[in-house]
């Protein structure tokens, strides 16, 4: 069988994202022979993968560069892959903001550049990954679409500027829901509830909740009028949330200081 994977990977810093995506492609079957890794103290590689804690310019050339150091190490780390053969290579940089102008820039002997925004449900192949690039050939457009399906969804963006708006929802957003799961736990917690058990009852409720709204055909906020008998006790919370829309209003301020800051990261 012929495979969809870059017969030659090279992967500059594998942390949180790097090696969450990195253990998805494992677990699909990409060979650990064919990836070098270059990170001061990665997690989890399995055998076989060429591990180095620095770039070294005996590095052969690759096919794939994915970039997985955070946007503000692009500087220090773009002159040492000057040495590298890239003449053959799509950098691949998941870097939050950082523009494909400015990747060009920086590696300007890189055969082709894109750009993709995943989350972190790429450990559990559940990912919504955005992908750009200006002027890409079919091949590689279709190979960035296969790997990163494998980890999720992947959906193409035509304007570059959208990179900002997906990396403040969809980027980003994993940590927003965990942080409203541990606020509903807290909060029955303060009411009286044990801990553990609000804690657990929060989590349960997110997770059949997501599942249910992910296959209903009904929109989520359709479901919440739904769940919300007249005059019952649902109604009283979302009267909270709604107050001077209270809710709406704080989420799209956060969202703004995401891509707001997704702005600065690229400048
Ligand atoms: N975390 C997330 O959910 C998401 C992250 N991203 C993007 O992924 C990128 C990485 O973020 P994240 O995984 O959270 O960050 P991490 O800090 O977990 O990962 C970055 C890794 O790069 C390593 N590193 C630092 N300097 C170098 C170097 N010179 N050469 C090679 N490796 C190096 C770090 O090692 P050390 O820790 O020892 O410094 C670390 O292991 C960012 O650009 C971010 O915008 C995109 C979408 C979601
Ligand atoms: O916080 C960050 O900058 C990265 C980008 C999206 C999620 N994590």
């Amino acid at each position: 069988m012929l495979s969809v994977f870059p017969q030659s990977l090279l992967v500059i810093g594998s942390g949180n994202m790097g090696g969450a995506m990195l253990r998805g492609w494992f677990a699909q079957g990409l060979d650990p022979a064919t990836v070098t890794v270059v990170d001061p103290a990665p997690r989890d590689l399995p055998a076989g993968v060429r591990h180095l804690t620095e770039i070294d310019p005996g590095i052969s050339a690759p096919d794939w560069l994915l970039l997985g150091i955070k946007p503000q190490m692009l500087g220090d780390v773009a002159p040492q892959l000057a040495g590298i053969d890239l003449s053959r290579a799509l950098v691949v940089s998941m870097l939050a903001g950082v523009e494909c102008a400015g990747l060009r820039a920086a590696l300007p002997h890189a055969r082709a550049v894109a750009r993709i925004m995943p989350n972190m449900a790429v450990s559990i192949g559940q990912s919504v990954t955005a992908l750009y690039a200006d002027g890409l050939d079919d091949d590689d457009r279709a190979g960035l679409e296969s790997l990163f399906g494998m980890l999720g969804t992947a959906e193409w963006l035509v304007d570059e500027a959208q990179m900002h708006l997906v990396t403040a929802l969809s980027g980003s957003g994993p940590a927003y829901l965990f942080r409203f799961i541990d606020a509903l736990g807290k909060a029955a917690e303060g009411l009286g509830m044990p801990a553990d058990q609000a804690a657990r009852f929060a989590m349960a409720m997110v997770r059949g909740s997501a599942e249910l709204a992910h296959r209903s055909d009904e929109s989520p906020a359709a479901l919440a009028e739904r769940v919300a008998s007249p005059g019952g006790t649902t109604r009283a919370a979302l009267n909270v949330f709604d107050a001077d829309a209270a809710l709406d209003r704080l989420v799209a301020e956060a969202v703004a200081a995401a891509a707001k800051r997704s702005v600065e990261l690229g400048q």
